[in-house]
């Protein structure tokens, strides 16, 4: 339904407005204390192969988390996107110094090259036990407004085919990012949780 294309595409205006006013203290601020609700949260503690996005200046930052994978002994998989198509792969990071090795895409986010060999997560039986979802908007029901390439909706859409089934899936927002309701259409996948200041809400 065109309407809402058109509804996406105001709302994520919107919420770029509401992201440039958000100081760089204020974000970092509510980053530390999600990335301290993550570590706390007992399907993280369980989850053994974790996704996690490398995040970008409007986004609640990871960096922490991605250190506490390591520290724990878990996987780390971080998106491969191919630039004129909708394809992600989660392929595995090696440590967390390796990220300032990787090369930049054209959006500025660190990720291993094309022809850099790695093991995708959805290649082995293991699959994937959690993704950590990025986004520009959520609801308190779960739908999830992302940057309108739909990769990361394609990405879990191939997870279901997965012998292992679909990952929880954990979206984390700055409060500004929590919308009354997110317009949705077929192909959006809900995320099972939304982390947000003071607050959750779990479907
Ligand atoms: N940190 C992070 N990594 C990610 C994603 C993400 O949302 N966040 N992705 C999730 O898909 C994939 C990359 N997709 C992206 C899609 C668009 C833009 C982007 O900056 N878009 C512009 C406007 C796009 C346009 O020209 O229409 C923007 O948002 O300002 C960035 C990444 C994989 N890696
Ligand atoms: N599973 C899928 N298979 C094929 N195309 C898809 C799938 N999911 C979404 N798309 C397409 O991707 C485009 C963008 O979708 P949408 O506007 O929902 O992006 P988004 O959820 O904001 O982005 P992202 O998932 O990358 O964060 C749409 O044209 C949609 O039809
Ligand atoms: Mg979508």
């Amino acid at each position: 339904m065109a309407s809402v294309q058109a509804a996406k595409r105001a709302l994520r205006a919107e919420l770029k407005r509401r992201l440039r006013a958000l100081g760089e203290g204020e974000k970092r601020r509510q980053s530390g204390r999600l990335a301290r609700q993550v570590m706390q949260h007992a399907r993280y503690q369980a989850s053994q192969r974790i996704a996690v996005f490398l995040s970008l200046p409007d986004e609640v930052q990871t960096a922490e988390i991605i250190k506490d994978i390591f520290q724990q002994g878990k996987e780390c998989f971080i998106p491969r996107y191919q630039p004129h198509s909708n394809h992600m792969d989660m392929v595995k990071l090696a440590s967390y110094q390796e990220i300032a090795s990787l090369p930049v895409t054209s959006w500025n986010i660190h990720q291993p090259a094309e022809e850099d060999v790695r093991e995708e997560a959805l290649s082995g039986a293991e699959g994937l036990d959690l993704i950590l979802m990025p986004g520009l908007g959520f609801d308190r029901t779960g739908n999830r407004l992302g940057r309108g390439k739909g990769y990361y909706d394609a990405y879990l859409s191939r997870c279901l085919q997965h012998p292992k089934g679909k990952p929880y899936t954990i979206a984390l927002a700055f409060k500004e990012q929590m919308c009354e309701s997110v317009p949705v259409s077929e192909n959006d996948v809900k995320v099972d949780e939304v982390l947000f200041e003071e607050n959750k809400t779990q479907h």
